[in-house]
């Protein structure tokens, strides 16, 4: 299957979905978060690569509203999502779609539950609507009705992220995020995975942004690429120029070398 950025799709609008500026977090002596400037556009793929503890999962946070950051603005289209009241929160968190990283599928509820648990907690629907569309979102990544009906700890990873995806689609949000979708799967069903992301991503017409060590994943999924390093953006550019960068430090990464800046910096700490 192509790329994401290979595919004969509508290309992504220029108009912003999420424009990060300036934004900052620390907890007590440490600034995670050093002014991270970052525009995604609507319906656009945004992956977002950089190692570890360099801020990506707090970048996440403060945009979804599970943490505030210190200064800096995050608009969602026209909102600033940094002062919104509690209701308007809420309203906005259901253009949100999130797969998280195990995940984060509750076993005391049946595979469909799980699936239809925003739409029942969240917009109320009657169980048995609700039910009907995660079986079709079920359908959607590929797993049939009959697993619907198990509880998630019957399921292997790579099934779990399945319905981990139904999930995060199913109220068929504006924005979809990813956090490390591929980790601990092999190498063929993380495939798979982002395989279903591409697709699922494109019939929604949604803006998705994910964070991954996973070059492989990245190169998939990605219309751009940002890398994040020391709590800052230092380079943006599209997934098809991600191996003539120029940049030292995304080139390190890319290729996985032990030896480079990054490194270097880390000797220096
Ligand atoms: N709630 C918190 N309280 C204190 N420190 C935190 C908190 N959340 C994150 N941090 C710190 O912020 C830094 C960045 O964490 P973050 O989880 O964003 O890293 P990451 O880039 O997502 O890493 P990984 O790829 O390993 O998941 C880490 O040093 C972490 O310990």
């Amino acid at each position: 299957m192509p790329s994401r950025s290979d595919t004969n799709r509508t290309p992504p609008s220029t108009t912003p979905k999420i424009t990060l500026k300036g934004v900052t977090k620390h907890f007590g002596p440490k600034k995670v978060l050093n002014g991270i400037d970052l525009q995604v556009g609507t319906g656009e793929s945004l992956v977002v690569i950089g190692g570890s503890g360099t801020g990506k999962s707090v970048m996440l946070k403060c945009i979804l509203g599970l943490l505030h950051p210190d200064s800096g603005s995050i608009r969602v289209d026209d909102a600033e999502t940094t002062k919104l009241n509690p209701r308007d929160r809420e309203k906005l968190q259901h253009k949100f779609g999130m797969l998280f990283q195990g995940a984060a599928l509750f076993d005391s509820l049946p595979v469909w539950e799980n699936v239809a648990f925003g739409l029942i907690q969240g917009e109320h629907m009657p169980r048995a609507q609700a039910k009907e569309i995660a079986i079709a979102k079920l359908g959607a990544v590929g797993l049939t009705p009959d697993v619907a009906e198990l509880s998630p700890s019957e399921l292997s990873g790579g099934m779990q992220k399945r319905v981990g995806l139904a999930r995060a689609i199913a109220d068929e949000p504006e924005i979809i995020f990813f956090d490390e979708p591929t980790t601990g799967l092999d190498p063929i069903m993380a495939d798979v995975i982002n395989e279903l992301i591409v697709e699922c991503v494109k019939d929604l017409g949604a803006t998705a942004v994910t964070i991954t060590h996973d070059m492989a994943s990245a190169r998939k999924i990605a219309d751009r690429v940002a890398m994040i390093h020391q709590g800052r953006i230092i380079w943006t550019g599209h997934a098809k120029d991600i191996d003539q960068s120029g940049n030292p430090y995304v080139d390190q990464f890319v290729n996985g070398r032990a030896d480079g800046p990054i490194k270097m910096q880390i000797r220096a700490l």
